[in-house]
């Protein structure tokens, strides 16, 4: 509860409103008789009201809408809404739906929400992050908007993606959302058309470059370092220009990750090792060839390497099996121009540019998508693969769903009902042959909640990669058999809060056994990580 507030004043505050909840004997010691229609409703009435005013909204960006405005009239109401019906409102808080609220932000923006940190903050950032009402903070989610999902450079309009991933903290890791902030490092935007559109509400100016980029970037996390010690840091939705940079600059200063990179690796490691369960393949016997070779492909093709190294393939084995390609092709040793992230990926080999032939000639049996680029997985491509593989693994990673490298449908039936499905947005189940057929979403959504909340219950001074393998083992761990049954190579979208927990167990015990927390070890680690979670109840009033 938001302090001594009363009456009118109580019902206008988002973090204390209840509404129709307060009960009898709170509307007169808190003077709200008279506020309020005479019922009084359960939680799960008014939840009921939101969903049900939610299927009369015309369009899943109205849905968005509608539960942005909720939450501007009672967090709480919000939050139990989207804990009681996880699967339903992920795809209009999270991806896909989030895309397009970024896409439209200066358009239906309706309040401010988080912080923004701006390129003439050169100076005062300090000033800003202490202005900051709500606290103490414990989780920033921070993007500069340069590369937001799929969608490329949306500027400050990327500040749906901050708000978005620290629902699912809330939600699914149980993070408080009282001590979640989201930021935007609106650096400007190289995407003349925002500038040029008058609802914009970023700075109309081209992208901050080079050392004035990196001050302000260094200025911003001295502050948070500053003003809210212990806090974990997630960099969001950067492009590669600068992600990889950003990562190896902070990451021994602080509790930080990349999402795009680690998040997505981990995710990526567990949906592989889940696919493997089916076709009954080792990893090390795998041949993986990814599309796209910036964050998430390298953050998964590290993390697939690392693990056939420990079960006994060399490095040098471990990469003839994983093969990577972008706009110029194949990464072969001497490519000109590689950038230093990409160098420890090419492979000594003649270049190959094209999709196609590239299956032909490595005959891969996993192809993941991390293009960015719709339909890059066509009916010839999936033909290729099909034809050498049995049961082919295909990850469409690429986000929102028009970004996908092909859909659910695609899939299934141009490989003949044979491939091993799933994307990084979600799509419905398809039927093919008489058998129902059902995607996973390989989405970092599973791991980066769980991350984050293992990382504030051991109190975890920096994020290893040990963090993440764990995190990726509790999450494959959490894959049952009823779900590989259906084809699905994940848990269901309804049990993610389970999985953060299981991953927060794996990430917290990792930092206790590595002397990377300051937190003591609890007895039972799981209970003790269950009991601090966040629910959204609606415990008596103080009256
Ligand atoms: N499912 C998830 O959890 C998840 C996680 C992270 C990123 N993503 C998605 O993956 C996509 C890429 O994200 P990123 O951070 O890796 O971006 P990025 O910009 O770092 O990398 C994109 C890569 O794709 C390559 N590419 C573009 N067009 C191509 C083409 N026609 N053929 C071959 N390669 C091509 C680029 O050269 C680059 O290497 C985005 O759509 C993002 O939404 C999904
Ligand atoms: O935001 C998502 O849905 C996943 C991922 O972080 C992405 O950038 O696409
Ligand atoms: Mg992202």
């Amino acid at each position: 509860m938001s302090g001594s507030l009363t009456g009118a004043a109580l019902l206008r505050d988002a973090t204390a409103n209840r509404g129709t909840a307060f009960s009898e004997a709170e509307r007169d010691a808190l003077g709200l008789r008279g506020l309020l229609p005479p019922a009084v409703e359960t939680p799960e009435r008014q939840v009921a009201r939101v969903i049900d005013n939610l299927k009369r909204q015309a369009s899943d960006l109205d849905r968005y809408c509608w539960l942005m405005a909720l939450r501007e009239r009672s967090e709480l109401l919000f939050q139990r809404a989207l804990l009681d019906h996880l699967a339903e409102l992920l795809p209009l808080v999270y991806t896909p739906t989030v895309g397009q609220a970024c896409q439209q932000f200066g358009r239906i923006f309706q309040a401010p929400r988080g912080l923004y940190v701006t390129a003439r903050d050169r100076g005062r950032v300090r000033e800003l992050l202490r202005r900051w009402p709500a606290g103490p903070v414990r989780a920033i989610v921070v993007t500069d908007g340069s590369r937001i999902l799929g969608l490329g450079d949306l500027g400050a309009n990327g500040m749906g993606i901050p708000i978005g991933k620290l629902d699912l903290y809330s939600a699914c890791g149980g993070i408080a959302p009282g001590s979640c902030l989201p930021v935007m490092l609106d650096v400007g935007t190289d995407n003349a058309t925002l500038r040029d559109d008058p609802f914009y509400l970023g700075l109309r100016q081209p992208r901050l470059q080079d050392d004035d980029y990196d001050a302000l970037l260094e200025e911003f996390v001295s502050a948070v370092q500053e003003c809210f010690p212990g806090v974990l840091l997630q960099f969001e939705d950067f492009s590669n220009r600068h992600a990889f940079a950003l990562l190896a600059r902070y990451r021994e200063r602080l509790c930080c990750f990349n999402d795009d990179i680690q998040g997505t690796g981990a995710m990526g490691l567990a949906a592989v090792n889940s696919a493997l369960r089916i076709t009954g393949g080792k990893l090390t016997g795998q041949r993986l060839l990814f599309v796209g070779a910036g964050e998430a492909a390298l953050g998964i093709a590290t993390m697939v390497k690392a693990a056939m190294v420990a079960q006994g393939l060399s490095l040098e084995q471990a990469r003839e099996r994983c093969w990577l390609l972008d706009t110029q092709g194949l990464l072969v040793a001497g490519r000109p121009g590689l950038p230093a992230h990409k160098q420890p990926h090419a492979q000594p080999r003649a270049p190959l540019a094209d999709l196609e032939q590239a299956i032909s000639v490595l005959q891969p049996t996993v192809l993941i998508g991390a293009s960015g680029m719709g339909q890059l997985f066509s009916q010839p491509v999936l033909h290729a693969l099909a034809r050498h593989c049995e049961r082919p693994v295909v990850f469409a990673l690429s986000n929102p769903t028009a970004k996908a490298e092909c859909s659910a449908q695609q899939a299934y039936e141009w490989t003949e009902g044979r491939a091993i499905f799933a994307a990084g947005s979600p799509f419905a189940p398809v039927e093919l042959a008489g058998r129902t057929l059902v995607p996973g979403q390989a989405n970092n959504a599973y791991i980066f909640p769980g991350v984050g909340l293992g990382l504030l219950a051991s109190g975890a001074t920096r994020v290893s990669d040990a963090m993440f393998f764990a995190a990726a083992a509790a999450l494959a761990a959490q894959v049952k058999d009823a779900d590989l049954a259906s084809g699905r190579i994940f848990p269901g979208q309804d049990r993610l809060r389970e999985v953060a927990l299981a991953v927060a167990v794996a990430v917290a015990t990792t930092a206790w056994r590595d002397g990377l927390a300051t937190q003591p070890r609890p007895d039972d680690p799981e209970l003790a990580i269950l009991a601090s979670m966040y629910r959204p109840g609606y415990p008596a009033c103080a009256a």
